[in-house]
């Protein structure tokens, strides 16, 4: 039965569904089950629309004019890649095999039955010969621990010789699941990752939002089983409520920033501009009353306030109108423990970053014992490691196994155990409700913003995001949408970039995406 291999796409859409291994199994479990098509007809779907992929990238190929060198393991993910064999020699490709062990799995033998050329070793087929194109075939989903030293020693001479590497389904030796190295042996990127019906968490997470390369997605007919995934970790993006309607600016909402003392005044106003760029009809900073001369001095379209302890934050806070809150820039240990419980017992959207977070790291189950759902935390690695020690430990520690454990895993524990909506910081920002519901924003790859890595950047994230909760988005569609904002507005503006020009270059991203 011949099957036409269907539409590919890339990786970057917004609200896309990203799933781990056990979630893809499902899917190819029920398709499976349901009688309606084999485990061997979707390794002919896969290595036949990657064979396509492969051609739309280097067509040159199929002139013959240099060889493709195909490296089959012993699973699945090596029977796709004899089927890639047998496409592009059918095109006119040169194609050699080199399998690192017999096909094992009963799918594998009847694909590697179907190749009709020869199979070599591994090591003989090595860099020495002249090759254009290495297919990494090796392992996929199943890859279950670190790879042995001679095979990742083999994929980097073959990355340091120059020739490109397309891998299917996942580069060999990175976790699908958490985008992690396995072991300690370094890998080389891949040009080109062709995955199948959808991209998994180890192409957007860690190490593969960078090795994976570009990642071609390509539909294997398992469409109608999707269901089967059940709820997935979705891509940040803008949410469709972000470009704001006519309205008075009270409809708009009023955040409150709370700032620090003189002098460390600066994380506070990088917010509080960023939660009126964000969309916020009202921004006020609340600071102690010897930081507002320095602060009236700096502000125009932001107003001020004077806030010394937790008492006139209560009274303050009678303002109903004050719909969302932002504590932690620039906020001072000490204050932050005189304030956050106040806020907290309001029970307003609200954003606790920065000192808010350290300020409890001795005992960061009070914090959570104060909680609640409109709540984001918005920890960097070290103060979700300093509040959550042992997913932090999980998180530098368990990469010898595979499935390793994820960011995207520890952000859900987290979230569950504070009660709260957590966004992990980094270039593969991960945040998730206390439910479970999960979002990535992933600034890497393709989408890299490495000038994110500037002092100020994460206050401006905080200021973003309860901007957009004063505008009344829920919880996680201001963190996702902040996280997206913040690293869209950095690739923007490029190189240079300061904190300070965060804010300034959103006009311009709110153009883009009214256009
Ligand atoms: N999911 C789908 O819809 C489809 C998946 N396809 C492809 O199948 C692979 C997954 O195949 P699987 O057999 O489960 O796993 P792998 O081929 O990745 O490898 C498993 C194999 O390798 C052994 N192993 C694991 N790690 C190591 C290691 N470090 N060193 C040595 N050996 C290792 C393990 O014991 C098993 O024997 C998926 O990625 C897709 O490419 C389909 O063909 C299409 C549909
Ligand atoms: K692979």
């Amino acid at each position: 039965m011949s099957i036409k291999p269907k539409r590919c796409a890339g990786i970057l859409g917004a609200g896309r569904e990203i799933l781990t291994t056990r979630q893809m199994r499902a899917v190819e479990q029920a398709a499976m089950d349901s009688g309606s098509v084999t485990g061997l007809q979707l390794m002919e779907r896969a290595g036949a629309t990657a064979a396509e992929q492969l051609l739309i990238r280097w067509p040159a190929l199929a002139t013959g004019a240099g060889a493709v060198l195909i490296l089959c393991g012993p699973g699945n993910n090596g029977g796709d890649g004899y089927v890639v064999a047998r496409h592009l020699a059918r095109k006119g490709c040169q194609v050699r095999v080199a399998a690192m062990a017999p096909p094992a799995t009963r799918d594998a033998r009847a694909a590697a039955a179907e190749w009709t050329g020869p199979v070599s070793d591994l090591a003989p087929a090595g860099p020495g010969q002249p090759i254009a194109l290495c297919v990494d075939a090796l392992f996929g989903t199943g890859l279950s621990r670190a790879l042995a030293p001679e095979i990742a020693g083999l994929l980097r001479a073959i990355g340091a010789s120059g020739c490109p590497i397309a891998a299917l389904d996942m580069l060999s030796g990175l976790c699908a699941d958490s985008g992690r190295v396995l072991g300690d042996q370094p890998l080389p990127e891949a040009a080109l990752t062709v995955t199948f019906h959808r991209p998994k968490l180890g192409h957007v997470l860690g190490d593969g939002g960078t090795l994976s390369g570009r990642v071609e997605t390509c539909d294997i007919g398992l469409e109608p089983w999707q269901t089967a995934a059940g709820d997935s970790a979705l891509l940040a993006g803008p949410a469709p409520a972000l470009l704001k309607r006519a309205g008075h600016k009270y409809s708009h909402g009023h955040a409150l920033i709370l700032g620090g003392g003189p002098g460390k005044g600066g994380a506070a106003r990088l917010a509080a501009r960023a939660a009126l760029r964000a969309g916020a009809g009202l921004v006020t900073l609340a600071v102690p009353a010897e930081a507002m001369p320095e602060n009236a001095a700096r502000l125009d379209a932001i107003m001020l306030s004077t806030i010394d302890e937790a008492a006139s934050l209560a009274w303050l806070l009678r303002d109903s109108r004050l719909n969302a809150l932002c504590l932690g820039p620039g906020l001072g240990l000490a204050r932050a423990r005189a304030l956050v419980p106040e806020a907290l017992r309001a029970g307003r959207p609200l954003v606790l970053d920065a000192d808010a977070l350290s300020a409890f790291a001795d005992g960061p189950d009070v914090l959570f014992a104060q909680m609640h759902r409109a709540a984001i935390l918005t920890p960097h690695e070290g103060e979700f490691a300093r509040l959550f020690p042992d997913l932090g430990r999980m998180l530098r520690d368990g990469r010898d196994k595979g499935p390793a454990p994820s960011r995207l895993d520890a952000v859900r524990m987290a979230a569950a155990r504070a009660g709260a909506t957590v966004l992990l910081k980094g270039p593969d920002t991960v945040i998730s409700t206390a439910e479970g519901q999960a979002r990535i924003a992933a600034a890497t790859g393709a989408q890299a913003a490495p000038w994110l890595a500037t002092a100020g950047s994460g206050d401006v994230l905080s200021g973003l995001i309860t901007g957009l909760l004063a505008r009344g988005f829920a919880p996680l569609d201001a963190a996702a949408t902040g996280a997206w904002l913040h690293a869209e507005a950095a690739r923007r503006f490029g190189p240079g970039l300061i904190a300070e020009d965060l804010a300034e270059t959103l006009p311009q991203v709110f153009r883009s995406l009214a256009d």
